[in-house]
């Protein structure tokens, strides 16, 4: 079985600033995964990377065992890569219905695309209630929502989700994670989370990369990560 998407000795970076230096991670179909690390460690920038924002410099993404060339993030998304980037992804202009049908807009079954906003109102009531609201006047945790379903219109294979959590209130980092947890497990969407709640983050995933100085610093399974002290103490405060 093919990983949705492999990265192999990914370099890039900043005009002449190199942040990840030959960073290799993977992300089978349906799979959680979750990336740990300092501030300033790469995290966003490996996100940015895989979902075509960020040009790189070396290495190779390959998508189903493919090897993807011009890894624009058009292209990223047409092959099902999806990203919730950091600072919610709303176009906070336009109203929460033009958002979730923008969400769709690289999609081939357009007469489906009604039947999935319907489904994301009904994950996230608060959206529904307010379809013609302009993006920008929601709430950070209602923003956070629409990001996430906005990302998820595309039918995305792979969801890469970057500090969803940031700025929002215990109670609605609590009920998104239960619904990304539950968009895996029933629409089989895999994901990548950098989390700053690292706790609420391995409670979901099965496997964890620790990205240390823009490279790979660890890996492993979250239970083994869960148990070790060292990153406990890091990165879990415990
Ligand atoms: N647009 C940019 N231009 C120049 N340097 C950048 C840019 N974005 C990030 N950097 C630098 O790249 C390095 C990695 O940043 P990145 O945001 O990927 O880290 P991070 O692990 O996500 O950090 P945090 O946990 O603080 O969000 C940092 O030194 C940062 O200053």
């Amino acid at each position: 079985m093919s990983a949705v998407l492999e990265a192999r000795d990914l370099v890039a970076g900043y005009g002449g600033l190199t942040v990840l230096r030959e960073v290799s991670v993977s992300v089978d179909p349906s799979e959680v995964v979750v990336v740990l690390g300092a501030n300033g460690a790469g995290k966003s920038t490996l996100l940015s990377a895989l979902s075509g924002q960020l040009p790189l410099t070396g290495g190779q993404l390959l998508v189903d065992g493919t090897p993807v060339r011009n890894a624009r993030p058009d292209v990223m998304l047409a092959k099902g890569v999806s990203l919730v980037p950091q600072g919610r992804g709303t176009l906070t202009g336009l109203s929460v219905m033009d958002n979730l049908r923008l969400g769709a807009v690289t999609r081939k079954d357009k007469a489906e695309v009604g039947t999935d906003i319907d489904r994301w109102f009904t994950v996230f009531p608060r959206l529904a209630e307010r379809r013609d609201q302009v993006a920008g006047t929601l709430s950070g945790g209602e923003q956070q929502m629409l990001a996430v379903a906005r990302a998820m219109m595309s039918r995305p294979r792979l969801l890469l989700c970057d500090e969803i959590s940031l700025g929002l209130a215990p109670v609605v980092v609590q009920e998104l994670f239960v619904t990304l947890a539950e968009v895996n497990r029933e629409l089989g969407t895999a994901l990548l989370l950098v989390e700053q709640n690292a706790e609420l983050a391995l409670e979901i995933a099965s496997r964890v990369y620790l990205l240390e100085v823009g490279e790979v610093g660890a890996s492993g399974s979250a239970e083994s990560f869960r148990d070790d002290n060292s990153i406990r103490a890091a990165y879990l405060g415990y």
